[in-house]
């Protein structure tokens, strides 16, 4: 319970009330200082009845975002004001108060020194019409903030949902969500920045075809083929947007109707790619699931379109200098085509344990890697004995691996196809019933509520980084030269 400095927070807290009692004296100096961005103002009386058997209710949604048991800290504040003080009564009519409970919504500092009514058109604050159970207002709430927040979500330990066990194959059934949140944090930071320029736009168009046939994801497959149907009323060929344009483009591309993986899709609540820090996996893990999943997908066919579709889009839209330079180095090495998706798949997969070499080192001098995740040549022995032909080490601290590579693309094949999609079961009716109206759980795995879902943690490592690096990155991308053609 936040501190207001005054009596009713104290005895608030003794009754263990989460949603914090606000009055004429607080209103404005706590909502001008909270760093929520939304906050739900509860104006009720004492004496009313209804308010009485709605108090349960409101403090069943103000536990989830107050207090220090909260299990999503810093998203929404819940808040109370009693109409029936004496004192209170000018602020209540400040915001039309009419009936009690009387719920509004909106970002605290628009309520600091404001007045409201329902006539009032534009404004910020909002009158939630439909809070009268508990679930119904986290519903609302859930609406407003595209989240997929349930009353049963705990507080987010991160020790308790890490994996138990790296090693354990059946943790990579988690990874589906992340898969599906990294292509939507992909194709969000492709708009941000406004990184879809002439010279970009056919890898993209490219990275979405390969999306439509093989993300693992069914709603994500369809979400990209609805963005490719419109491609080109949104980026016109050859045209090079002005801000202006993109800005509105990237608006209509935010709607609905365009969320590339449909709008239930979390935001920052990676599972398999959850780090024991809040800065570190995420994204970047995310997006290493979706590629090695794409590459055991393909056929052979298309192993070296692929390859050229994989390289170009990190290339072009991987807003992280170092990751970019050096995959594109590895990528530039290649010199004979791809004939086969095995071949591929064990490019990607040796492409990546480089990576994790070198990361290795660097990660131990600097200090910066995860300590529950350390960097380590994969598949460990424990994962995938068979992928070891012969080697002393245990596969962690064994650079050098004799590998089966036989034995590594089955293992790939079973890990990113068939174990990571192996909860998706949408049906052929359910897919024709919901082509109207975009899923609410498309896949069964992402369920709502069947997900663990733990405690926002901000948008993952990988952003923040990776969103520092993005001035960075623009810039070489203006003194670039001439595209490399991989091919
Ligand atoms: C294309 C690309 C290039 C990158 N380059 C850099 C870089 O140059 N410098 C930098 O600091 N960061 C780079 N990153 C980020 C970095 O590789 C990690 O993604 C990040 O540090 C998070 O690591 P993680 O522990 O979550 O595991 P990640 O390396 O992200 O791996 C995710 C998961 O994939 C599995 N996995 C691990 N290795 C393999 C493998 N060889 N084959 C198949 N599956 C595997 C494991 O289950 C692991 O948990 C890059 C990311 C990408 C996508």
């Amino acid at each position: 319970l936040r501190s207001l400095g005054v009596g009713e927070d104290a005895a608030a807290a003794a009754q263990g009330d989460a949603a914090v009692d606000l009055n004429a004296t607080t209103f404005d100096a706590f909502l001008g200082a909270v760093r929520e961005p939304f906050v739900v103002v509860e104006f009720f009386a004492h004496w009313c009845p209804a308010c009485r058997n709605y108090k349960p209710h409101y403090e069943k949604v103000a536990k989830l975002f107050n207090g220090q048991d909260a299990a999503h800290p810093g998203r929404v504040l819940m808040a109370r004001v009693d109409c029936a003080l004496k004192a209170n009564i000018d602020l209540c009519s400040r915001f039309s108060v009419d009936h009690y409970p009387f719920l509004l919504w909106g970002p605290p500092t628009k309520f600091v020194s404001a007045k409201w009514d329902r006539k009032q058109e534009k404004s910020e604050i909002k009158l939630i019409d439909d809070g009268r159970t508990a679930e119904r207002l986290l519903k609302w709430i859930n609406k407003q903030i595209e989240s997929s927040f349930t009353l049963d979500d705990k507080k987010y330990e991160n020790e308790n949902m890490l994996p138990k066990n790296a090693t354990d194959p059946e943790q990579i059934v988690r990874a589906i969500y992340d898969v599906e949140e990294a292509t939507a944090h992909a194709l969000q930071i492709i708009l941000e920045h406004k990184m879809i320029k002439p010279e970009t736009r056919d890898s993209l168009v490219r990275f979405l075809q390969i999306l439509v046939a093989h993300h693992p994801s069914k709603r994500c497959r369809r979400g990209s083929a609805e963005l490719l149907i419109n491609f080109d009323d949104h980026w016109p060929s050859n045209t090079s947007l002005i801000s202006q344009e993109s800005s509105r483009m990237l608006e209509s591309v935010e709607t609905d109707d365009y969320k590339i993986c449909g709008k239930e899709v979390p935001h920052g609540y990676w599972m398999f790619c959850r780090g024991s820090k809040s800065e570190t996996r995420g994204f970047s893990c995310g997006l290493w699931v979706l590629l090695h999943s794409l590459t055991v997908q393909i056929g052979d066919g298309e192993s070296q379109s692929t390859f050229t579709s994989i390289c170009d889009f990190i290339h072009n839209f991987f807003i992280c200098e170092e990751c970019r330079k050096h995959f594109y180095g590895m990528c530039s090495s290649v010199s004979v085509p791809f004939k086969s998706a095995r071949d591929l798949s064990l490019w990607l997969w040796s492409t990546h344990n480089k990576v994790n070499e070198r990361l290795m080192k660097d990660e131990k001098d600097l200090g910066t890697g995860d300590p529950s995740f350390p960097k380590v040549v994969w598949p460990p022995k424990a994962l995938c004995p068979s992928c070891y032909r012969s080697s002393s080490g245990t596969g962690d601290e064994a650079v050098q691996v004799g590998w089966n590579e036989d034995e590594v693309f089955s293992f790939l094949v079973n890990y990113y196809g068939k174990t990571l999609v192996s909860s998706y079961k949408e049906t052929y009716v359910e897919s024709q019933e919901k082509k109207h109206v975009m899923p609410l759980s498309d896949d069964a795995s992402s369920g709502a509520a069947r997900v663990p879902i733990g405690a926002a943690l901000g948008v993952a490592a990988a952003s923040c980084i990776f969103g520092a690096l993005a001035c960075f990155w623009r810039a070489q991308q203006k003194n670039r030269k001439q595209r490399k053609n991989w091919n």
